[in-house]
């Protein structure tokens, strides 16, 4: 449905002193069309007056937002005539093209169409294309243009469904075209190539960290919740710790000035007793518990071990006097107020991940809630007709258990992820669609598997673009395994979407998880660094190289005893995509180069780079 306006712009037909012929006819050519639906939304006359018309063509693309907008009327070389003068004022860019389609047309038909000095172009998403006043000449323009204008409409609309028919109509049978879109909903139209441009890992990885670096939410929450999450701004201490001058022994607060020998014990101070006690005299002491408040003016803490009683009360319940064996120090096993931590001070620092430590720091600080950034939620999906829950009770011959959503789910809760399971979506584009729906509608962030090479059934990236109107940000990354690899962003319901929807085969689902996604999780979470740590390993073996960079696992072997050379990396076996046993426990993945005609082997002993991932 096209949604058009019709403006005449005439001052006799304005004035009533003609009739308006060319308006109707335009009308009447618009609604007989039969490809395309035009719908006739608005229909006016006014005079040659430029600021009338530059008003309508306004209202009618900024308010209205009318598709198309064909005049007619004052584009010739009669003084009165500024159409083309007030259409180019209001236009965001001008669409030369429509305009020599015309003339060319017009002028197999009569020269005098020379004398034409339309304009055609675009303000926002409205097509504006001038016509001459006459209605035939109008109609007969109106024509030639129509046969553009569908695809223009849809290209300015965003309607990538019917550019992507138009494209396919354009270059069905010359695969080699990049536009060639193809029609992956049949089979004989499905694009022979993929129009996915290859591009590297770190390409990639750019792409995601800008696109995620938007996302990031900051917000409020209680420490104890806290864990694991990243500090999004200074948190400072709301108290001293010690918030009083705090014994670090059991033993006596004594004044350091009496040096060694008798004190008279004069009382007692015990954590979270009194403070209120009277100053000491010289050679007198007050007994005192480890945390408790240094009062009474003493200055030094003697330990009880270097002490020795002297007196008691009989009963032996009190310590009368005691003799000082060491000379204390002024301040000896005190810690001053604030010594730990002072009131302002930086207890956990913006960036920083909160442990256990952190929260206990936080707490001793008096500090109730921290901002953190908010971690990302995640939904799972796999898909694939012949993919089962390992629930099923009865498997078929040629089912597929499926093990990539609970590989992703359990990657993604061991990295403290939130993760929704959505289950497993048949090779169906409305059943895949609806259950990224009710992804979108929970999570921020949907990984799918499967559905993203150049099967028939795989329908993820046509389903994103037709049904969410996502943008593909890339859909093929130079590596092994990998390769089909898709990042896509869309808008739901006002928030944008991330969509990682990662190969079918289990080990590059896997792998494509470690290097696409948790970095990108980590980065929304406030992370400063990816998830992988980069380490040198030396080759077990001999490696001849695939033409794609490849992420190759492998364990490093285990050194008798701790040694500072570089481990060794051996293989795990078979390579191939689809051998989840290639990923062992505490693998790494050693990043090989891509295959040339020069370097086509690595040898044994040679270094090379080793990502992590556990
Ligand atoms: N003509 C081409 N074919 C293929 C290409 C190519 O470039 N041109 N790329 C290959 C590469 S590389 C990969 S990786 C795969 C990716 O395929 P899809 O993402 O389309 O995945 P599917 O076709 O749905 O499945 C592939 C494979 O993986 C198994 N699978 C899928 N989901 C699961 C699951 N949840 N649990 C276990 N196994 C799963 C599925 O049964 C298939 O065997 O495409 C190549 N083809
Ligand atoms: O890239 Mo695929 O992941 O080689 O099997
Ligand atoms: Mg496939």
């Amino acid at each position: 449905m096209i949604r058009c306006g019709v403006l005449t712009v005439s001052d006799r037909c304005s004035a009533g002193e003609a009739e308006d012929k060319s308006g109707p006819a335009l009308i009447k050519l618009l609604e007989g069309q039969k490809k395309h639906q035009y719908t006739i939304e608005q229909a006016k006359v006014i005079p040659d007056e430029k600021s009338q018309i530059e008003a309508v063509l306004k209202h009618w693309s900024d308010d209205l937002h009318l598709d198309l907008v064909l005049t007619t009327g004052g584009t010739g070389f009669a003084p009165r005539d500024v159409t083309p003068e007030a259409t180019k004022s209001v236009l965001d860019s001008e669409a030369p093209g429509i305009v020599i389609a015309m003339m060319t047309a017009s002028l197999s038909i009569t020269p005098m169409a020379m004398l034409s000095r339309a304009a055609a172009g675009v303000r926002g998403q409205t097509l504006i294309v001038n016509l001459p006043g006459s209605p035939k000449g109008a109609s007969e323009n109106a024509e030639t243009a129509l046969k553009a204008i569908p695809h223009a409409v849809a290209l300015l609309k965003g309607d990538i469904k019917n550019v992507e028919k138009v494209h396919q109509k354009l270059h069905c049978g010359c695969s080699h075209e990049p536009e060639h879109v193809g029609d992956v909903t049949k089979v004989a139209h499905r694009p022979r190539k993929s129009p996915y441009p290859m591009i590297s890992v770190d390409a990639a990885l750019k792409i995601i960290y800008t696109e995620v670096e938007s996302l990031q939410k900051a917000f409020k929450m209680p420490i104890h919740l806290a864990l694991g999450c990243i500090a999004a701004e200074d948190a400072v201490s709301l108290c001293n710790i010690p918030p009083y001058a705090a014994s670090v022994k059991d033993g006596y607060a004594v004044l350091s000035a009496d040096g060694t020998g008798e004190r008279k014990v004069v009382g007692d101070v015990l954590a979270g007793g009194n403070l209120q006690m009277k100053s000491i005299q010289p050679g007198e002491c007050l007994r005192i518990t480890t945390g408790a408040a240094v009062c009474g003016g003493a200055d030094a803490v003697v330990q009880v071990e270097d002490t020795e009683l002297l007196l008691s009360t009989p009963d032996g319940k009190e310590e009368l006097k005691i003799n000082i064996m060491d000379a204390p120090r002024q301040g000896q096993d005190i810690r001053p107020v604030g010594s730990d931590l002072a009131v302002g001070q930086v207890v956990v620092e913006k960036g920083n991940k909160i442990g256990p430590a952190q929260v206990g720091a936080l707490a001793s600080a008096g500090v109730k809630q921290i901002v953190t950034y908010e971690r990302p939620k995640i939904a799972v999906l796999s898909t694939g007709d012949e993919i089962q829950d390992i629930s099923s009770s009865s498997p078929g011959p040629f089912v597929i258990y499926d093990s990539n959503r609970p590989t992703l789910i359990a990657l993604l809760t061991q990295q403290g992820f939130q993760v929704e399971d959505l289950g497993i979506a048949l090779d169906d584009q409305d059943a895949i669609a609806e259950t990224l729906k009710k992804g979108f509608a929970s999570a921020d962030v949907v990984i799918s598997s499967g559905g993203v090479s150049m099967g028939e059934k795989d329908f993820l990236k046509h389903i994103l673009i037709t049904k969410f109107q996502a943008k593909i940000h890339f859909g093929r990354v130079n590596m092994k395994p990998g390769k089909p690899t898709t990042f896509a962003t869309c808008d739901f319901k006002g928030q944008k979407k991330l969509v990682f929807a990662l190969p079918g085969n289990p080990v590059s689902a896997t792998v494509t998880c470690h290097l696409f996604a948790l970095p990108a999780l980590r980065a929304m979470s406030g992370f400063s660094s990816g998830y992988s740590r980069e380490i040198t390993v030396q080759l077990a073996e001999t490696i001849v190289l695939d033409s794609r960079p490849e992420y190759c696992r492998a364990v490093l072997e285990r050194a008798p005893v701790p040694t500072k050379t570089v481990p060794v990396a051996h293989l795990t076996g078979n390579q191939i995509s689809s051998r989840l046993l290639s990923l062992q426990s505490g693998s790494v993945l050693i990043e090989l180069p891509g295959g040339t005609k020069e370097k086509g082997t690595l040898q044994r002993g040679e270094l090379v780079k080793a990502l992590l991932i556990e």
